[in-house]
């Protein structure tokens, strides 16, 4: 039985080419500026930025922060204090309409059916929470946020290859870990699903990987069951 699902949303619920070509290059254009421009709103993701390169012993001054956070987005690093400056910087663009959300047409079939079945569906993402409440309200399709329960990332819950983040996940939905379905395109995210007792779908959208291999990066994939899109996680 499916008490909850959990959706990543990078290759899962949308195209991994929207948020790397849209929503990537937004942000990282605009970073130095916005940080200069935005002192006071920008200076929690500052202090966490320093806090981290202190820790891994590397120069802290203020250009220093700013090189970090410019380098961790051409590395596309999934770090706490640049998720949230880009969700910060997106937020405008979101407003001006210079960037828009997107979902694959089958996640919103997939949405109808949980919602017909009673399963309520949460997403987990690198994104952060603001970051992921304006993407799923600027779909092609519209306003998809009603059919969300919840939403998590990884300053609310943690890294998502680590056990513990699908723990503390099942803590806040209420819902035994057995019971409850992650669903990602990400092998080593699933695989720490798992660790945490849930259930687990990959999806592996040929939209994805024209060619027919397998997105699903390194992880113990063959574990999982595969589904070529949302849909058909919903209808299983
Ligand atoms: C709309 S949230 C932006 C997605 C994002 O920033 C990201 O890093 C993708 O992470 P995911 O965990 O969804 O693969
Ligand atoms: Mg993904």
């Amino acid at each position: 039985m499916t008490g909850a699902v959990v959706l990543d949303i990078e290759g899962t619920t949308s195209s991994t080419a929207h948020v790397q070509e849209v929503l990537f290059p937004y942000a990282r254009e605009r970073l130095r500026k916005w940080v200069a421009d935005h002192e006071d709103q920008a200076r929690d993701v500052l202090r966490e930025t320093r806090e981290r390169l202190r820790l891994e012993d590397a120069p802290d001054d203020d250009a220093a922060v700013i090189r970090a956070l410019e380098r961790w987005s051409d590395e596309d690093r999934k770090v706490a204090p640049l998720k949230t400056l880009q969700g910060m910087i997106w937020a405008e663009g979101f407003a001006t309409g210079e960037v828009t959300g997107h979902v694959y047409p089958d996640t919103l079939d997939a949405l109808r059916e949980w919602r017909l079945r009673g399963v309520p569906v949460y997403v987990y993402s690198s994104g952060s929470v603001q970051a992921q409440r304006l993407w799923f309200a600027h779909t092609q399709f519209g306003d998809l946020r009603r059919w969300l329960r919840g939403h998590f990332d990884i300053t609310t819950a943690g890294p998502k290859k680590e056990a513990n983040s699908y723990r503390l996940i099942a803590g806040g939905v209420g819902v035994p870990a057995e019971e409850m379905l992650f669903v990602s395109d990400l092998a080593r995210e699933l695989d720490a699903a798992r660790r945490a007792k849930w259930r687990t779908a990959l999806v592996n959208r040929p939209e994805e990987n024209p060619g027919g291999a397998s997105g699903a990066g390194p992880g113990t994939e063959a574990a999982h069951p595969v589904f070529t899109d949302l849909v058909s996680v919903a209808l299983a």
